[in-house]
């Protein structure tokens, strides 16, 4: 892989991993903003939404109070027979029931298990007396609960049988100076018109409704869920908080913090939030107890709805497109800095390794890449003249070698090698033009006898004078040469028979008036006109029984071959 596509490979997976960073950094400071606010909402709206349920109630509850401590009442609950006593009593009613918001109350004795009501239209001034409460009638098992429990308040969601409307009942428990109880009394708000007011609030986002102590629902926007009369429905039967969070562990959660708000006094004034999930989402849970209910108020807050992520997202795709520019130009700065001379450079370097040492165009660097080119510029330039310097004294060398190749050494004559070459390129020569060269083969006469006569160095001395009397009688586009021992060849191009002759006779004769330490050399001569076409071994054997003929006529004389 290029260093190129790399360096391309790294920036973008550098782009890749800071965007995923920067996005998760994001998120978890958005998600930790929305959070604090949330918490913050959270408890404002559980306080806000308490004010608006106690705000009505609280007014109703004294009022409540006021009647089971009125002593007109409480003396004709001991004798509600009494006819005296029964039209005071009746008379304190109507003034509680037109101070009651609902213009309605109820009175339910201990003793008689009478029931009495009247309402708003006063439809029952008459008849208050509206039915007996019987202890195995289930519609009225929240009177003979309440008796039992002993409990001085109670609030009870709970459709009325015998009226036929579900109502939000306060209920007080009417005692002597004992603390006897003589019954309950309290009074009735219409439910419809009430969770309307308090719980269908249309604030996007937000969920608020109530819970009893234990954490049944008691007021909230779905009316299916309420669970109506449930202080008299066994536990297990009740419809809690839990239906409303998907997650048993939140459901778990709401109840720890439930425990915590009505156990702990100290803490009732405290709202605490937790984070569930309801329908799928995750919202953030306000808690707060109302001691003076008994109930739970429970804020849900749907937060990507109050305050969506979406929002921040400006802020991301700006840090973001800042990041992808900053590593962008990061990137083109790097290349161009780095990269492109870089490649360049390895360019450069390619050529040189194949062998192409003229100089290359680099681009100039500045800094420690500028110095980097130019060093390697410098050694490329020193590359270059050392190998020409190189191949200068190669081809030196190789001409010396190959002149030592074909040279002999003790006559400076051409040896048999490079006559042999002489001799190819000769026969190609005529053959190519058809011209005639000759070629005269020459034989010291009884040499052996000079050499066991006058000694080896005689020997050499008379090799060495004849070699120099062959290349004095040549012109200078013939060539002579020792073919080996005390016999030597001389080549005449171009030539004919005639100057072949003239020649060769003049050579024996030159040699003729050599004398070595008084001995006279002699030399037998064979000589024969190469045609065109002939090859080197025909050649050389006519030449060679020209000389044979030479030598058996009596030596030092010359023969042309026919
Ligand atoms: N001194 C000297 N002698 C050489 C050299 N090379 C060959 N010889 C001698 O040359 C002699 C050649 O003898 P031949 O050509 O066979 O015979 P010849 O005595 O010349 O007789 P003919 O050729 O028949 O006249 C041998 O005794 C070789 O030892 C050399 O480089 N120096």
């Amino acid at each position: 892989m290029s260093l190129k596509t790399r360096f391309l490979l790294l920036a973008t997976c550098l782009v890749l991993v800071a965007s995923v960073a920067a996005w998760t950094v994001f998120h978890r400071i958005t998600e930790g903003i929305i959070e604090q606010w949330g918490e913050r909402v959270a408890a404002i709206q559980v306080q806000y939404d308490s004010g608006r349920l106690l705000q009505p109630l609280e007014r109703e509850i004294a009022l409540a109070r006021q009647m089971a401590d009125s002593i007109v009442l409480q003396r004709w609950a001991r004798d509600p027979d009494d006819t005296g006593l029964t039209a005071q009593a009746f008379a304190e009613m109507e003034s509680f029931r037109r101070n009651f918001r609902d213009n309605s109350y109820f009175v339910a004795l201990q003793g008689s298990g009478g029931y009495y009501h009247n309402n708003a239209a006063n439809d029952y001034g008459e008849a208050r007396l509206r039915y007996r409460l019987r202890p195995d009638r289930p519609a009225d098992a929240w009177f003979y609960r309440l008796i039992e429990e002993g409990r001085d308040f109670h609030l009870n969601v709970n459709p009325d049988v015998e009226l036929g409307v579900t109502k939000l009942w306060i209920d007080v428990l009417m005692r002597d100076d004992d603390g006897e109880i003589l019954g309950v009394v309290g009074t009735g708000m219409e439910l419809e018109p009430f969770l309307r007011e308090v719980v269908d609030i249309q604030q996007p986002g937000i969920t608020t409704l109530f819970v009893d102590y234990n954490g049944a629902i008691q007021l909230y926007r779905d009316r299916r869920l309420i669970d109506y009369a449930s202080f008299v429905k066994p536990e297990g039967q009740k419809r809690t908080l839990d239906l409303l969070v998907d997650l048993p562990r939140d459901a778990e959660a709401l109840s720890a913090m439930m425990r915590d708000l009505r156990d702990a006094p100290d803490q009732q004034q405290s709202v605490r939030t937790e984070f569930v999930t309801v329908e799928g989402k995750r919202h953030l849970a306000g808690v707060a107890f109302l001691p003076a209910l008994g109930w739970f108020e429970v804020t849900l807050l749907d937060l990507e709805t109050l305050m969506p992520i979406d929002g921040f997202m400006p802020v991301a795709v700006v840090f973001v497109l800042t990041l992808l520019v900053t590593l962008l130009v990061f990137h083109l700065v790097l290349r161009r800095q780095l990269l492109a001379p870089l490649v360049a450079l390895e360019g450069a370097m390619q050529r040189v390794k194949e062998g192409d040492m003229s100089p290359s165009e680099l681009p100039q660097g500045r800094g420690e890449m500028g110095r980097l080119m130019q060093h390697f510029q410098s050694m490329a330039g020193a590359i270059q003249r050392h190998t020409r310097e190189l191949e200068a004294r190669v081809r030196e060398r190789t001409e010396e070698l190959e002149a030592v190749a074909t040279r002999d050494v003790l006559t400076g004559l051409m040896n048999r090698r490079g006559m042999q070459q002489w001799l190819e390129e000769q026969i190609l020569r005529a053959s190519r033009e058809s011209t005639h060269f000759g070629l005269v083969w020459l034989d010291l006469d009884r040499f052996k006898e000079l050499n066991d006569g006058l000694g080896h160095a005689a020997g050499d001395q008379a090799l060495v004078r004849v070699a120099e009397a062959l290349a004095d009688g040549l012109r200078p586009y013939d060539r002579a040469s020792r073919w080996g021992g005390d016999e030597f060849l001389v080549v005449l191009s171009p030539c004919d028979t005639q100057t072949l002759t003239r020649v060769a006779e003049r050579l024996r004769q030159a040699v003729a008036a050599i004398e070595v330490e008084g001995t006279t050399v002699t030399i037998s001569v064979g000589a024969c006109l190469a045609v065109p076409g002939e090859d080197l071994d025909s050649l050389l054997k006519r030449a060679d029984e020209a000389l044979y003929q030479a030598k058996a006529e009596g030596r030092n004389r010359a023969r042309l071959a026919v």
